[in-house]
C-alpha cells in the first residue's frame, strides 16, 4: 500500500476507531477488570511505562521537501524475507483472556498483512494450532527459557516442525515484575488456565513432572518459566539446538547487545517488556541509539515498548532499528473486534507510516537515518 492509496483507507476503517486511545477505551468497556488491567498496566509506579511514551517527544522529524515521493513504500526486508512494513506483532501470552479466537486471530491478521506474528510460550492456543491457523504466515516462536533444558529444546523442535521461521528468547523475565494492579485484582492469567497449551502438549515437560495433576500443573509451569539463574552461556545450548535464527528480546544495554552478537545470535530486540518488568528502567527508544551504534548493522535490530503511531515507527527506523514490534495496540484491536480489529490496527499504522515517509521526503525505509531527525527535547 502506498500513500497514494490513503483515500481508500477511510472506507475500510469506517466502523473502527482511528485513535489507539479509543480502541483502549472500547477494550476496557468489553473486558473484565482483571484482564484489562493485566494488559494495560506496567510494573511498580509505571514510570517506565510512561517513559516509553514520553521519550518519543525528544525527537522531531526533520522533513525535506520537493522530492518525488510518488513511489514511497513501507516494504522492506527482515531476515532475508520481504515484509509489507517493518512491523511485527509482539509475543503476548494468554490471548484467550482477551478474545475466544485468541492467538489464531492475531496470527491470521498478521499473515494477511504480510508481517510476522510472534507466538508466546504462554499462548492460549498451542504453537501448532497457531501455525495451522496461519499456514502461510511469517510465524516466529517466543521461548520462555525452561529450567529444564530438555523442555526448551523440545519446544524449539516443535516450533521447527510446525514451520516457525525464527526463535525469540525473552531474557527480561527471570522473575516477574512487581505488578500492583494484578495483586490488587487478585488476577493471575495462568490460574485461568489460559497459557498452558504449549506445556500440556510437550512430551519433555510432561516427562519432567512425574506427579502431573490438574491441580499442580500451573504451579509446575510457573516454576519452569521463572529462571533467575539464566546466563548468557545457556543460550549457547539453544544455538546448538536449532538452525533457525535466534533473536534475544529484552536488551537495553549496548554491552549486552555486543554479547549477543559475539555469541552468534541473529538479532536483538531492544525492549523493556512494555514497562511491565523493571520499573525505573530507561525507555526503549532512549536505549536504541547507543545499541544501534554498537551493533553497527551486524545483525537485525528490532525494538518495542510504547510504539503507537507511524511517526513513532519512523523515529525508531531513523535511529537505526530495522523493525518495530507492537503489543497492547493490537491486543486492544483483538479485544474489540477479533481478527478484524487487529487488521485495522495494522492497516492504520501502515498508512500512517507510509504518509510519514512521503511527507518527510523519503521513499523507503532503507533511506532513513539520524539525518531525518532533530533532537528538540531532553
Ligand atoms: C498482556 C501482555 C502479555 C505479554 N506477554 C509476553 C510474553 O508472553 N512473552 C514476551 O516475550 N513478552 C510478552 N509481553 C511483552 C510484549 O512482547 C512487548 O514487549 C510489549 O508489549 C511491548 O510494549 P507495548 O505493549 O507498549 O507495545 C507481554 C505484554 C503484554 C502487554
Ligand atoms: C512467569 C513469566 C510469565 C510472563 C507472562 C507473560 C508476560 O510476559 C507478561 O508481560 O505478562
Amino acid at each position: 500500500m502506498s500513500a497514494k492509496s490513503f483515500t481508500t483507507i477511510g472506507h475500510e476503517t469506517k466502523d473502527h476507531p482511528i485513535y489507539i486511545e479509543e480502541w483502549e477505551q472500547l477494550a476496557k468497556e468489553k473486558l473484565k477488570k482483571g484482564p484489562f488491567d493485566y494488559v494495560r498496566s506496567g510494573a511498580g509506579d509505571e514510570k517506565t511505562l510512561a517513559a516509553n511514551r514520553a521519550a518519543f517527544d525528544k525527537w522531531s522529524i526533520y522533513p525535506r521537501v520537493l522530492r518525488d515521493v510518488t513511489d514511497a513504500t513501507t516494504r522492506t526486508k527482515l531476515l532475508n524475507q520481504e515484509i509489507s512494513l517493518p512491523l511485527l506483532l509482539a509475543p503476548l501470552g494468554y490471548q484467550g483472556i482477551i478474545h475466544p479466537d485468541a492467538e489464531c486471530a492475531s496470527a491470521r491478521a498478521a499473515e494477511k498483512a504480510g508481517i510476522p506474528f510472534v507466538t508466546s510460550t504462554v499462548s492460549t492456543r498451542s504453537l501448532e494450532e497457531v501455525a495451522e491457523a496461519a499456514p502461510t504466515g511469517k510465524n516466529w516462536f517466543q521461548l520462555y527459557w525452561s529450567n529444564n533444558r530438555e523442555v526448551s529444546a523440545s519446544m524449539v523442535s516443535r516450533a521447527e516442525a510446525a514451520g516457525y521461521q525464527a526463535i525469540v528468547v525473552t531474557v527480561d523475565t527471570g522473575l516477574l515484575g512487581w505488578r500492583k494492579s494484578d495483586f490488587k485484582n487478585g488476577f493471575a492469567p495462568l490460574k485461568e488456565a489460559m497459557g498452558d497449551a504449549n506445556y500440556r502438549n510437550d512430551p519433555a515437560f510432561r516427562k519432567s513432572v512425574p506427579h502431573w495433576t490438574e491441580e499442580n500443573i500451573r504451579e509446575e509451569i510457573l516454576k519452569n518459566i521463572l529462571h533467575p539463574n539464566l546466563v548468557w552461556e545457556d543460550l549457547l545450548f539453544l544455538r546448538e539446538h536449532t538452525l533457525l535464527p535466534i533473536l534475544v528480546k529484552g536488551i537495553l544495554h549496548p554491552d549486552d547487545a555486543e554479547k549477543a552478537v559475539d555469541l552468534g545470535l541473529d538479532g536483538i530486540i531492544v525492549s523493556n517488556h512494555g514497562g511491565r518488568q523493571l520499573d525505573g528502567a530507561l525507555a526503549s527508544i532512549d536505549a536504541l541509539p547507543a545499541i544501534a551504534a554498537r551493533v553497527n548493522k551486524r545483525v537485525p535490530l528490532l525494538v518495542d515498548s510504547g510504539f503507537r503511531s507511524g511517526s513513532d515507527l519512523y523515529k525508531a527506523l531513523a535511529l537505526g532499528a530495522d523493525a518495530v514490534l507492537i503489543g497492547r495496540p493490537y491486543i486492544y484491536g483483538l479485544a474489540v473486534s477479533g481478527e478484524a480489529g487487529v487488521t485495522s490496527i495494522i492497516k492504520n499504522l501502515q498508512t500512517e507510516l507510509d504518509l510519514t515517509l512521503a511527507l518527510s521526503g523519503a521513499n523507503s525505509i532503507n533511506e532513513l537515518s539520524t539525518t531525518n531527525l532533530i533532537q528538540t527535547g531532553c
